[in-house]
């Protein structure tokens, strides 16, 4: 060994030992803020702050994105001291939606798998789990109509929110494309790689399932087979990469909701969430949206759902930039609740840091 990589080594063992005698003094401050501070100890706000800022003062070679998500994980190790969380989501292991829940809270906590959306929401109602991540929209599929109704009807509150960039890949026990003859995905995912699977697979039969994870599970099963699926999932089955990222949109997102019986408090970059209704009147719209925009509140998502009432009847989802205890969102806030039908605010919380 020479002797430049025989130095450098030793010194990436000291600096090991500085950063392991620095994390441990962060996570004893960590424990003993879980002593002495009220309510909550999971803390979004404070989270996306500490990511934020060190984001910005990263000064490299680590690009932003690798620092986050160190930090991620020793903020996610520092609050399992504090009190171990439970975080549900849509399952089996191996979705899209764990990939989501683990990019959120890091590996410490206890992950639920469960069978529907709806399962996710009621085990944090009936305090099961602490926290819930469900899928609220996509760039290619459009918006989650079930956890758009749930948030609706439940008391349940947003504190967070996350994308996570869907790559999907072709996995096999197979050793290459020629002896696969049957295909398993959700029927999602096939519709995302639908021109890539006519161009590569065109005379594979396409058989859809209810999660991509189970469509790795049954691939994993049979050689001649093979799974649209993600990263997560194929790990977890041990299956080969034959092609990766196959989806047909380069950029297609997914965005999760963090569900909880309580919103975040304000971080300085957040977002408030709210659901209305119109009474039937020629502009009722703009008489309803005039005061957002005359308190300079602006806003990011819009999108209507039948109301379930009455033919042609609608709710409306919002979002808008602000916190709900700023100035001018309060505001806002109060002149829509004087002038429409019925209005909920579902919470606020930070904008996505990571
Ligand atoms: O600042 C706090 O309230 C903490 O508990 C510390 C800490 C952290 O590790 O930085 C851990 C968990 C919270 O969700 C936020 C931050």
């Amino acid at each position: 060994m020479s002797d430049e990589l025989l130095n450098l080594r030793k010194r990436i063992d000291q600096l090991d030992g500085e950063i392991l005698a620095r994390l441990s003094e962060r996570a004893r401050c960590a424990q003993r803020i879980g002593e002495v501070k009220q309510g909550n100890l999971y803390r979004p706000e404070r989270e996306a702050q500490v990511l934020r800022r060190l984001g910005d003062a990263n000064p490299g070679p680590l690009p932003d994105k690798a620092v986050q998500k160190i930090f991620r994980e020793i903020m996610s190790a520092c609050l399992g001291l504090e009190k171990p969380l439970r975080v549900a989501y849509l399952g089996p292991a191996g979705t899209f939606s764990e990939s989501a829940s683990r990019k959120h809270f890091g590996s410490a906590p206890d992950f639920l798998p469960l069978a529907s959306i709806e399962d996710v929401f009621r085990a944090v109602e009936a305090g099961h789990a602490d926290y819930a991540v469900v899928p609220v929209e996509n760039s290619t599929e459009g918006a989650v109509n079930v956890t758009l109704d749930l948030l609706l009807a439940n008391p349940l509150k947003i504190c967070g929110e996350l994308k996570l960039r869907i790559h999907q890949h072709l996995l096999s026990r197979a050793a290459d494309l020629g002896a696969v003859k049957r295909l398993y995905s959700h029927s999602q995912s096939l519709a995302q790689c639908h021109e890539w699977l006519n161009r590569n697979l065109g005379g594979v039969l396409r058989v859809p399932v209810a999660s991509n994870a189970e469509a790795a599970r049954l691939a994993s099963e049979d050689p001649e087979s093979c799974a649209v699926a993600g990263e997560a999932a194929g790990e977890l089955y041990g299956l080969n990469k034959l092609a990766a990222n196959i989806e047909d949109a380069p950029d297609n997102t997914t965005r999760f909701l963090v569900i909880a019986t309580h919103d975040a408090g304000p971080s300085g970059e957040d977002k408030t969430s709210f659901v209305f209704s119109a009474r039937n009147r020629p502009g009722a719209m703009h008489t309803l949206l005039e005061p957002l925009a005359r308190h300079g509140v602006d806003m990011t998502k819009l999108e209507s759902r039948p109301a379930g009432g009455g033919l042609w009847e609608y709710v409306f989802y919002a979002d808008v930039k602000g916190h709900r205890e700023e100035p001018a969102v309060a505001a806002a806030l109060n002149e829509l609740d004087e002038r429409a039908a019925f209005v909920k605010v579902l919470g606020s919380y930070p904008v996505a840091a990571i």
